[in-house]
């Protein structure tokens, strides 16, 4: 059983005049130990997505989905406390800007501790409780490497850098010993050797403690060298997704190709300075939506049938989205592969 499991999540957004579908049968599972990339141009609808295994729905969006569960109970269901003990326990994200999730007001000491759930706490007197939440604190601090806790733990956030306030938010994410962590976007912006740093913290706590994790990311270079499965999403439709190996091997939607080939990494024969291979056009807005695939305007293989969405179909662990989908097999007949049922 996956630990995380999305299928056919449509988010409407009601923007006053009309309501848009900013997200589209969304279909994405994560399963125990792995770490997922979730990836697409901004404003293709990660944060979305992130947005709504949290529950954190503003009340001009709402949510259609057969299934968003967790450990094979569905989120969904669940009345609000019931959900927020999932995400206080089970369930921890890191968000994109460490200075501005982190109270300016209190001392890191305090936050993190905070941080660390009561059920943590053997029964005690006050002062000793304290004293065990100090002590995992510094615990806590150690095991994202930051040894020197003292020069940090009577600190304000805006008197810490930022790769230190990163790893900070790591520790307070991980205090409660979650099952998943949603990393969104969290490495963005950072000069490469911090960056580096923080993948190879997620990666030691996915590989030591088997932490699953949803790594929300543009960034090619660091989600191959980390992630195992990759979902591919455009616009707000999920558009192709399966193990990374084989997505960069034989990707099988135009959109995922051309994502890789936009990224220099991947094109090992490329002469300096040649064009990108990119698609033409960006990516439209939510009130100027195609119908159908909505990458068809951009798309170099667009023909008439992709006025309709594509059904999702698969070969094996990959799955696609495609009416024409790119590098299969010759003397292979598309429709030899099977609907995937959703
Ligand atoms: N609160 C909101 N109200 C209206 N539209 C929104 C809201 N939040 C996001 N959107 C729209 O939803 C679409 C997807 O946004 P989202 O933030 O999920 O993209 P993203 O893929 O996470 O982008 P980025 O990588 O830049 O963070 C965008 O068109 C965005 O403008």
């Amino acid at each position: 059983m996956a630990l995380l499991e999305i299928k056919n999540l449509t988010l409407f957004i009601d923007a006053g005049d009309e309501t848009v579908k900013a997200l589209e049968k969304v279909n994405l599972t994560l399963n125990e130990g792995e770490i997922r990339a979730l990836v697409g141009e901004s404003g293709s609808g990660k944060t979305l997505i992130v947005r709504a295994i949290l529950g954190a729905i503003p009340d001009n969006w709402s949510i259609k989905a057969d299934r968003i569960t967790y450990q094979g109970k569905s989120l969904l269901d669940m009345s609000g406390e019931q959900r927020r003990q999932i995400m206080r326990r089970e369930i921890a994200v890191v968000f994109q800007e460490p200075a501005s999730a982190l109270d300016p007001s209190v001392k890191i000491k305090e936050q993190i501790k905070e941080s660390i759930p009561d059920e943590f706490i053997t029964k005690a007197w006050p002062w000793k409780q304290n004293k065990q939440r100090e002590e995992l604190t510094v615990n806590l601090l150690h095991r994202v490497g930051i040894k020197n806790h003292k020069r940090y733990m009577e600190c304000y956030p805006h008197e810490i850098p930022t790769d230190i306030s990163q790893k900070i938010m790591i520790a307070m994410a991980l205090a409660s010993e979650p099952k998943i962590l949603i990393a969104d976007d969290s490495t963005r912006g950072m000069e490469s050797a911090t960056k580096t740093q923080i993948l190879r913290l997620l990666l030691k706590f996915n590989e030591t403690k088997k932490l699953a994790i949803l790594f929300v990311s543009h960034d090619l270079l660091a989600i191959t060298s980390m992630a195992h499965s990759m979902t591919v999403l455009y616009c707000g439709q999920t558009v192709e997704s399966g193990k990374v190996k084989s997505l960069l091997k034989r990707p099988l939607h135009p959109y995922t190709k051309a994502l890789l080939d936009s990224a220099p990494s991947f094109q090992v024969s490329l002469p300096p300075k040649s064009k990108l291979v990119t698609l033409e056009g960006t990516i439209p807005t939510l009130q100027h939506l195609p119908t159908g695939c909505r990458l068809g305007p951009r798309c170099p293989n667009a023909r008439k049938e992709c006025v309709m969405v594509p059904v999702p179909r698969n070969i094996q662990d990959h799955l696609y989205s495609c009416h024409f989908p790119l590098h299969l097999p010759k003397n292979t007949k598309h429709k030899v592969y099977k609907e995937v049922k959703l």
